[in-house]
């Protein structure tokens, strides 16, 4: 029996919940996804640092992008939609902070400006290092469940590297809002930190290294970092950018002093957010074919193939396309460190014929919402046994029914919903549009999916390049 069948947004708006559409065959479905949220963040952060105009080729449009954006623009740089090849949306050219010149370049220096985190951890933890390179002052806030993600340990780094930072009362701020007195320079040198709640905190401050006078020697002291990939991405993305960064000794990373090089780079498409997707082939005991999968890439997402491997689907990557093959039962497992994959990853779990643990996740529970309180709740809610541990999840196998999944205001809670309900047939999902933070095409693109009858028809959509072929298929 469902309780309710509709919820306020934020504004006060009453929106009808999704229902989530139950799978009565196996899908059999072609699909590409937009481009990857944090390779888009990290570029365009880069390219408002660089030493030239930049253009980002496929890049994701959505509100965390937008939020980048916007951040970016307040901060000084001119971002305009440029028309590109992607399927998603136009792409990117971004002109720098330092070679605006002219009209509004002293404007844009000195003056208070105000940047809207919205949830986006790329903005509330990547731009605040940027605005103390500009000079004057920036405050920074976000949506309300922004204000309680941690941000302690950007906050003391600015302090360490003599950035002020301060809450709106004049105190000293231990998360959002709070004010950077940009000083239009920053010396940097040796920071130790613990990045223990994110590896965020880490990602932001390598990522303006390079533009800091002495550049920077960054030292994390505590509890291992999570999502170590993100790094790796970083650190990748940096030297793809011409930029120094030693990583040979764990927990230390140098970046020299120097210029970031203006580049023209193709975004790859979001592997995690191309999980949910995947996850349906085993859901329903179906096909799902992901061409134009990167042969090498930094992205957590491309963890999919051995994830979905061991749960017992077919797993095969040929000529570029990823095909993941469903099997008659979903097996359970055990996975460390899977990072934002986890809400997908539970989800499936949530459906195996066996017991699942995942670990190494404790910091989940600082992420949009407290995913693991979050997910425990919403399996359970619909008759599933999941319980929270230190630092993860044990799930274990039970008949789920009908049900609200409910979001809140997490994306990759309300994916993990529309997963369930491919296989139980009766549920429905609270504020789908949540999806928007990184994929704001999710409805179409999943009912794209399933409308989608078999490879040959799939494979005419994908090449007619019309937003992918789930999107493509029965619009
Ligand atoms: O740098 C990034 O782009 C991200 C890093 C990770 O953050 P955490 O280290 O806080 O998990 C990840 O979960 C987030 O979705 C994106
Ligand atoms: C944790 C996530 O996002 P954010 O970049 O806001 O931290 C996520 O996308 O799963």
């Amino acid at each position: 029996m469902i309780a309710a069948a509709a919820a306020r947004n934020d504004s006060g708006t009453t929106v009808p919940h999704w229902p989530a559409p139950y799978a009565d065959r196996p899908v059999d479905a072609t699909v590409t996804v937009p481009g990857s949220k944090s390779l888009t963040n990290r570029y365009l952060v880069l390219a408002a640092l660089a030493d030239g105009p930049s253009r980002l080729r496929a890049p994701l449009h959505s509100r965390d992008s937008v939020l980048m954006i916007e951040a970016l623009r307040q901060l000084g740089a001119t971002i305009t939609e440029v028309p590109g090849d992607g399927a998603f949306g136009p792409d990117l050219e971004v002109v720098p902070l330092q070679h605006r010149g002219g009209e509004g370049q002293e404007d844009a220096a000195g003056t208070a400006v105000h940047i809207d985190c919205g949830l986006a951890g790329t903005v509330m933890r990547f731009v605040p290092p940027l605005a103390a390179l500009r000079g004057g002052p920036s405050t920074f806030d976000g949506d309300p469940h922004a204000r309680k993600r941690p941000m302690g340990t950007i906050i003391e780094a600015l302090k360490a590297l003599g950035v002020g930072v301060s809450a709106e009362d004049g105190g000293t701020p231990a998360s959002l809002p709070f004010v950077v007195e940009g000083t239009g320079e920053v010396r940097g040198g040796h920071l130790v930190i613990d990045a223990s709640a994110s590896s965020q905190f880490v990602s932001a401050l390598l990522l303006v290294g390079a533009r800091f006078t002495e550049g920077l020697h960054l030292e994390h002291v505590g509890k291992p970092v999570p999502s170590l990939d993100h790094i790796n991405m970083t650190v990748a993305v940096l030297r793809g950018a011409g930029v120094q960064v030693d990583d040979s000794v764990p927990n230390h990373w140098v970046v020299s002093p120097g210029p970031i090089r203006a580049f023209d780079q193709q975004i790859e498409q979001d592997l995690s957010n191309a999980g949910p997707f995947l996850a349906a082939a085993l859901a329903s005991g179906g096909t799902v074919r992901i061409p134009g999968w990167p042969e090498q890439t930094q992205q957590v997402g491309d963890l999919w193939r051995s994830i979905l491997a061991r749960m017992g689907a077919e797993v095969s990557l040929l000529d570029g396309v990823l095909t993941v093959r469903g099997g008659t039962e979903i097996k359970g497992a055990d996975f460390a460190d899977t990072s934002e994959l986890a809400p997908t990853v539970a989800a499936l779990c949530a459906l195996a014929t066996g017991p699942s643990r995942l670990s190494g996740i404790a910091h989940l529970r600082g992420h949009e919402t407290d995913r693991l309180a979050a997910l425990v709740t919403e399996i359970n809610r619909l008759g599933g046994d999941a319980e929270e541990t230190s630092d993860g999840l044990v799930i274990r196998p039970a008949k789920l029914h009908a049900g609200v999944v409910h979001s809140y205001a997490d994306h990759r809670m309300a994916t993990a919903g529309a997963i369930l309900g491919l296989a139980v047939e009766g549920v429905q999902v609270e504020d789908i549009a949540t999806t928007a933070k990184t994929m704001p095409d999710f409805p179409r693109l999943w009912t794209g999916m399933l409308a989608q009858q078999g490879t040959d028809r799939a494979m005419q959509g994908s090449e007619n390049g019309a937003g992918g072929s789930a999107g493509a298929a029965e619009d």
